[in-house]
C-alpha cells in the first residue's frame, strides 16, 4: 500500500507570514508515523517555504509548471527553477488549470514530461464536471485523462506519478463526493493503473480532492482505494490542515 499524503494546495492564496506559521506548526506537530504531508505554495513563497519547512517533515510543492525548459517565456517558471528552489512535487492538470488556462490532455502530459525531466514528482489531477458527471461520463472521462498521460510515458515515468481525483463540481463548493463515490472512481483508476502493470497499481498514492475537510476526512480516507487527499480551503487553516492529517494516520 502507498504511504498516505495529504497535500495542501494554497492556490492564489496565503502569505509570507503564513508561510512562517504552517512552516512552525508543523514542525512543532506529533504526526502520525506512517504520512507524508506536502504544502503547494505560490511561487513567491516557495523560497521562504523551503526554509519554513526544514524542520518538519512537510515536503515542498508548486501548483504548475511551464511547457518549456527555459528560454524566451516571459511570466513562465520552469521545473528546473521550481527543483532549485526545493520543490519535489508539482500539480499538474488540476481543472482550475484545464478551465481557466485552457491546458488541454497533450499540454498536461508535455508537462508532466518536463517535471520528470528534471526530477519533480508530478501529482497528476483528474476529474469530471458536474454536466458530464450528470451524463454518466464521469469514468469515461477521468480514465481519459489518465490514458492520455499513461500512454505518453515510459513504464518507469507512469510508476513517479501520483493521482489526485478531484471532481470539478467538488472543488471549492463544500459538496463533496460521498465516499462511494469516491471510492468506486478511485477504484476504476487503480483498475486501470493494473491493466498497465499490478506493481504499478499497488504503488501509485491515489488521492482524493473536492471540500475535503476535517469532519470529512476520515470517512473519505477509510475507502480502500483512497490514499490521502488533496486539500485546497482547508489547508489554508493550520488547525484544519492537522486534523486532515490525523485522519490520514
Ligand atoms: O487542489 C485542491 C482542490 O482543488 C480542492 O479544493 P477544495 O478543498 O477547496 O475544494
Amino acid at each position: 500500500m502507498p504511504t498516505p499524503l495529504i497535500a495542501g494546495n494554497w492556490k492564489m492564496n496565503g502569505s509570507r507570514s503564513l508561510v512562517e506559521s504552517f512552516g512552525q506548526a508543523l514542525g512543532d506537530a506529533a504526526l502520525p508515523s506512517q504520512l507524508d504531508v506536502a504544502l503547494m505554495v505560490p511561487f513567491p513563497y516557495l523560497d521562504a517555504a523551503a526554509r519554513a519547512l526544514s524542520g518538519s517533515r512537510a515536503t515542498l510543492g508548486a501548483q504548475t509548471l511551464s511547457d518549456q525548459a527555459s528560454g524566451a517565456y516571459t511570466g513562465e517558471v520552469s521545473g528546473e527553477m521550481l527543483r532549485e528552489l526545493g520543490a519535489s512535487l508539482v500539480l499538474v492538470g488540476h481543472s482550475e488549470r484545464r478551465t481557466l488556462f485552457n491546458e488541454d490532455d497533450a499540454a498536461v502530459l508535455v508537462r508532466v514530461q518536463r517535471a520528470l525531466d528534471v526530477g519533480l514528482r508530478p501529482i497528476l489531477c483528474l476529474g469530471e464536471t458536474l454536466a458530464e458527471r450528470d451524463a454518466e461520463r464521469s469514468e469515461a472521462v477521468v480514465l481519459g485523462q489518465l490514458d492520455a498521460v499513461l500512454n505518453g510515458l515510459e513504464p518507469d515515468q507512469r510508476q513517479q506519478l501520483v493521482i489526485a481525483y478531484e471532481p470539478v463540481w467538488a472543488i471549492g463548493t463544500g459538496r463533496t463526493a460521498s465516499p462511494e463515490q469516491a471510492q468506486a472512481m478511485h477504484a476504476a483508476i487503480r483498475r486501470r493503473l493494473a491493466s498497465h502493470a499490478e506493481a504499478l497499481a499497488a504503488a501509485t498514492p491515489l488521492l482524493y480532492g473536492g471540500s475535503m475537510k476535517a469532519d470529512n476526512a476520515a470517512e473519505l480516507l477509510a475507502q480502500p482505494d483512497i490514499d490521502g487527499g488533496l486539500i485546497g480551503g482547508a489547508s489554508l487553516k493550520i488547525d484544519d490542515f492537522l486534523a486532515i492529517c490525523q485522519s490520514a494516520g
